[in-house]
């Protein structure tokens, strides 16, 4: 039996052309492809693509195919909405993407952009795979929730990510940039609150968990240019300039690449990625000054815009004055770990420490409280990718 398709789209998502490009180029290619959806639906507000697809799924039993035109906020925020009405666990929901979005992480990572294909071309792409009947990808997701307290486990909020879960400069800079959203729709806002934020620093502290199938923790040597058993402690203790953790993924934008080894190396367990950046890793480092962060903000550069060059941050290492490149053969600047979960523990103080990103959507940790995020594995959500 083949799948009911329900067609949605974001009108407002990325710089708002969603509309134009189903009404001239995905409802035609459908018709086209002999494919009539069950409905044709634009989101009205926030969180409206929720509500649509719970109330599609109670109307229409089976397997079920959502094109959908967005970035990777409403795909989220589908996840989210059906997770938290307890989705049944036999229902499957298969994504076919059209980017639509400002940074389309998860579109990107399935297909990468090729200069030679054109851009309406390009955009089908994962409905061909579709209209093909290509076997679909389950997705993973990781799955936070916020405790308060430090030793009083009272679950508060649990949210689900299907691209990226951060704190320090990365959730900081999703929610500058949100800020900035009429006035730059492009994915330059995230430059422009990547600059405002750069030094910044995060006091907590972090434990990484192994990946429940294998028992470990891997980390990346550059040396051997591979992921290798993590031997040190699993306990990190900050400061934190960056810290990201993603699944799906390798990039964030069509050449963002900060999560590299997703795709070099496929995970062979349900897993997260984890991208940090400590300033004490730094040989210069010497005390937490206004002067330290300013020349420290001048690294993490370095870093976000190596991630730009097919994700060659991870490979960059620190020389004994402090310099950093690919060439030197002293501690990555990057520590990068496949794990199963991990808790960020933020200083109480430290109100900026306590924003968790998930997806863009910005969380915070309760003074005194932790957030805990793991990777699971959902036969729920499939993409054709
Ligand atoms: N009709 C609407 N008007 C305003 N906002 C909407 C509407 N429909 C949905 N939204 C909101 O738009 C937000 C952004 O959507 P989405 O994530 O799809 O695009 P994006 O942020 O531009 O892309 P990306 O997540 O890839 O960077 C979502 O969080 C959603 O709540």
């Amino acid at each position: 039996m083949s799948a009911t398709v329900l067609v949605l789209y974001n009108p407002a998502s990325g710089d708002s052309t969603a509309k134009e490009f189903f009404e001239n180029h995905v409802l035609p290619y459908l018709n086209g492809n002999g494919i009539r959806p069950a409905a044709v639906v634009a989101t009205e507000y926030p969180g409206h693509a929720g509500t649509v697809v719970t109330d599609f799924l109670q109307k229409h039993h089976g397997e079920v195919t959502i094109v959908l035109g967005s970035g990777d906020g409403t795909l989220h925020e589908i996840v989210n909405a059906l997770l938290g009405r307890a989705l049944d666990a036999a229902r499957v929901i298969t994504f076919a993407l059209v980017p639509c979005g400002t940074a389309n992480a998860l579109f990107s990572s399935l297909f990468m952009s090729m200069s030679e294909t054109p851009v309406v071309a390009y955009k089908l792409f994962s409905l061909d795979a579709f209209i093909a009947r290509s076997r679909p990808k389950p997705l993973t997701l990781a799955r936070t929730t916020l405790y308060e307290g430090p030793t009083q486990y009272i679950p508060c909020h649990g949210i689900v990510s299907v691209v990226v879960t951060s704190t320090a400069l990365h959730a900081s800079i999703l929610e500058d940039s949100e800020l900035l959203r009429k006035e730059i729709p492009g994915i330059e806002r995230f430059k422009i609150a990547a600059q405002q934020n750069k030094t910044r620093w995060y006091r907590s502290r972090v434990k990484l968990s192994p990946v429940p199938s294998t028992g470990s923790v891997q980390v990346y040597d550059p040396d051997l240019n591979a992921l290798v058993p993590f031997k040190g402690s699993l306990d990190l203790s900050g400061p934190f300039a960056y810290f990201l953790s993603t699944v799906n993924v390798d990039r964030l934008e069509p050449t963002f690449r900060i999560a590299p080894q997703f795709s070099t190396a496929l995970p062979d367990g349900t897993s997260l990625d984890v991208v940090i950046v400590r300033p004490q890793r730094d040989p210069v480092f010497t005390s937490d000054t206004p002067q330290a962060r300013e020349a420290f903000g001048t690294k993490v550069f370095t870093v976000l815009t190596a991630a730009y060059q097919d994700g060659s941050h991870i490979r960059l290492r620190y020389k004994e004055n402090g310099d950093i490149s690919e060439d030197n053969d002293g501690p990555t600047v990057v520590e990068y770990f496949r794990c199963g979960g991990w808790e960020w523990i933020p200083d109480e103080a430290d109100e900026k420490a306590r924003l968790v990103c998930s997806d863009g959507a910005i969380l915070r940790v309760a003074a005194g409280g932790r957030a805990v995020c793991g990777a699971i594995e959902s036969n729920n959500f499939l993409v054709y990718g």
